[in-house]
């Protein structure tokens, strides 16, 4: 959702029972007002058709022989159609991808006492982005979402707070190190193939990252909910991020998309990698690559299990649009801005359902 850093910590939040104590609450004839959306915003009841996502073989579109440029034409239609794409051929191995998902769905099955042992709460109280719990709580009229999660820094390797990392099952640590070294493979592939659409050097987007890029990872656990048609998983919003690499749940849907007005159910292929543009490529491509609004329905009768991969370039740097992509015709779309007071105050804008990057626009 957002690659916050330690950058925003330090707001007091209010403890939040995770949903997932609240869905097992024998008897429960209602959700607790909190995690109702108010009425002029309940398009949940509109039934979401299905987009038309295209597949893109990751193998294929890396070849420089010509044979991906197939792959390149889907990958541009998919961008500007939907803002995502789904990818295959990814080199990331379905054993790897399923470890990850089984540990994920073992860690939320554990009790709570154990689960808190990695809390997001410092004291109780203190919400800081990383550990196991809700999203932060910013207002008493804040929206919830039916999700609780775990959030930790994967990258740089050296900052990682292994202490907040599920000891848990005992596969989790090495499943989330082996999926997000795979996964950097992903997202750098992706990123190749995007400046090669735009005729940047093909290393443009992957050197903006800079030294220290940094990457979080978002396990998200949606359990059953008794009122899905007045209550999100995930609000809608875009990612802060320069791209999100996305695992969803392979036996329920749930992720939509916004186009056009209307809501589209991201198509579930099992063993793809759903590949979300993020904010920050669309201010660095001036605009050209647009971040999706999306979210998150809840489902009466099935949990569901999700593992997001926020990828942001060095908190320390600035991004504006490339010079490149700026021009008498089309001048610059965007200020420029540190990236880290971005991560910041985009989580801010989500958590009372705006977009940001709106107050960047020139
Ligand atoms: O759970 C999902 O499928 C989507 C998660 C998401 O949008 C996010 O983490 O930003
Ligand atoms: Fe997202």
């Amino acid at each position: 959702m957002e690659s916050a850093d330690a950058v925003g910590a330090g707001a007091a939040g209010a403890r939040v029972t995770p949903v997932q104590e609240l869905a097992g609450a024998l008897g429960m004839p209602d959700v607790p007002t909190q995690y109702v959306v108010p009425a002029h915003n309940d398009q949940q009841l509109a039934a979401a058709v299905t987009a038309s996502v295209p597949v893109i073989d990751l193998g294929r579109l890396l070849k420089k022989d010509g044979t991906g440029d197939d792959e390149l034409v889907k990958l541009r239609s998919g961008l500007d159609s939907w803002g995502l794409i789904l990818v295959s051929n990814h080199g990331v191995d379905a054993a790897v991808m399923d470890g990850m998902r089984a540990a994920s769905r073992e860690f939320f099955r554990r009790p709570l006492e154990e689960k808190q042992k990695y809390t997001n709460l410092i004291g109780g109280k203190k919400f800081q982005f990383e550990g196991y719990g809700n999203d932060r709580v910013n207002s008493p009229d804040q929206i919830l979402d039916w999700t609780d999660r775990i959030y930790l820094k994967v990258e740089p390797e050296d900052e990682r707070r292994i202490a907040l990392w599920p000891a848990h099952p005992k596969t989790f640590r090495d499943a989330l190190h082996e999926f997000t070294k795979k996964c950097g493979n992903v997202k750098e592939g992706v990123l190749r193939a995007m400046a090669n659409l735009l005729d940047l050097d093909d290393n443009y987007f992957v050197d903006q990252l800079g030294e220290k890029p940094l990457t979080h990872a978002r396990c998200g656990y949606y359990p059953e909910c008794p009122r899905p048609e007045l209550v999100f998983g995930l609000k809608p919003h875009t990612d802060g991020t320069v791209v999100t690499v996305l695992m969803v749940d392979d036996t329920i849907g749930g992720l939509q998309v916004l186009r056009d007005g209307v809501w589209w159910d991201v198509p579930v292929v099992p063993h793809t990698l759903v590949v979300i543009i993020g904010d920050q490529i669309q201010i660095m491509s001036n605009g050209i690559f647009k971040s999706p609004v999306h979210r998150v329905v809840t489902n009466a009768k099935k949990e569901r299990i999700s593992m997001a991969l926020d990828y942001s370039v060095d908190p320390m740097r600035e991004i504006e649009p490339s010079a490149h992509l700026v021009n008498e015709k089309r001048p610059a779309l965007y200020r420029k801005v540190k990236v880290k007071d971005y991560i910041a105050v985009h989580y801010n804008h989500f958590s009372h359902g705006e977009m940001f990057i709106d107050s960047l626009k020139i």
